[in-house]
């Protein structure tokens, strides 16, 4: 019996809220032996992302390459892939490797309007990264650029889902949290044919930088120890409803402020 371990496929965030480094704390948090394949570095705080380096490609090759000779991850997520050429090399390691439970979480711009993956690549991302993954977790301004549809409603939101299901992902988790009208903060479940709603109370609070990354690096982290995807997905919610609740005030100007990835409350049932 092995140690869970899972990968993740991402951007670094040098102000560690986001990025591999919320993904690396969620991780370890979670008791899952975590690894990483860096693809881009990013000169980024609460305030702004100042900066993008893409890294080049070999290294970024080289990195999937060191991974897949010496280790077999659990579960795997992807975050900032930023081009379609890294895509290509992600997507064909996966392949190679057969690394199996892939987590799409489709980064493209940072709160702060920042571009973390380049409009020229999504449809790369489309076409030979999704139908490779399991889950899929866009927030609605993602989910709408990816299906074409406006998210209006729960009707137009379940229908976004259900396209992007179409497009070979088997579920789609369409996430609430830029609905701020609402007193919940509600995401979505979506299949071919179901749906499950999770939701919380809305907090309000600066601290969201990383929800997103550390929402999907704790689903991935539920499916490396063996969870279903709906189990998963359930732990992750709660894990991101703690660490938003309970938030860490850092010493920085805190714009969008850091997310609590210690989440002490209530965790019981996580570990
Ligand atoms: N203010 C909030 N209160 C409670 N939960 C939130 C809040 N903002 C985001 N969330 C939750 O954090 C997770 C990430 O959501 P979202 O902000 O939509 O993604 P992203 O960070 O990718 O933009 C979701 O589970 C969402 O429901
Ligand atoms: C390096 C890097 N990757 C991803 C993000 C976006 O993270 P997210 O969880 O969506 O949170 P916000 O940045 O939108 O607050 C990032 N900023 N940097």
């Amino acid at each position: 019996m092995f140690y869970p371990s899972a990968l993740s496929i991402a951007g670094s965030d040098c102000g560690g809220g986001a990025g591999i480094q919320a993904d690396l704390k969620t991780f370890q948090e979670l008791d899952i032996y975590g690894m990483s394949v860096i693809t881009a570095v990013t000169a980024q705080n609460t305030q702004e992302v100042k900066e993008v380096f893409p890294l080049p490609l070999q290294t970024v090759e080289a990195q999937l390459q060191a991974i897949g000779e010496d280790f077999t991850p659990a579960s795997t997520k992807t975050g900032m892939l930023y081009s379609a050429e890294i895509i290509q090399l992600v997507a064909s390691a996966i392949k190679c490797y057969a690394w199996p439970q892939i987590v799409i979480d489709p980064v493209m711009i940072s709160k702060s309007g920042a571009v973390l993956l380049q409009p020229s690549a999504m449809d790369t991302m489309l076409d030979i990264l999704l139908p490779l993954a399991c889950l899929i977790t866009p927030n609605i301004p993602e989910a709408e650029l990816i299906s074409g549809i406006e998210i209006v409603d729960v009707p137009s939101l379940y229908e976004a889902g259900q396209r992007i299901c179409s497009m070979g992902v088997p579920h789609v988790l369409l996430k609430g949290g830029h609905r701020e009208d609402s007193v919940e903060s509600t995401d979505y479940l979506i299949t071919r044919d179901t749906y499950l709603a999770l939701s919380s109370p809305r907090i309000h609070t600066r601290h969201t930088h990383g929800t997103g990354c550390t929402l999907s690096a704790a689903i991935t982290s539920g499916l490396a120890k063996g969870n279903s995807i709906e189990k998963a997905v359930s732990l992750g919610k709660k894990f991101i409803m703690n660490a938003i609740a309970y938030p860490i005030e850092v010493d920085s100007r805190h714009l969008y402020g850091p997310v609590n990835h210690w989440a002490y409350a209530d965790r019981g049932d996580m570990r």
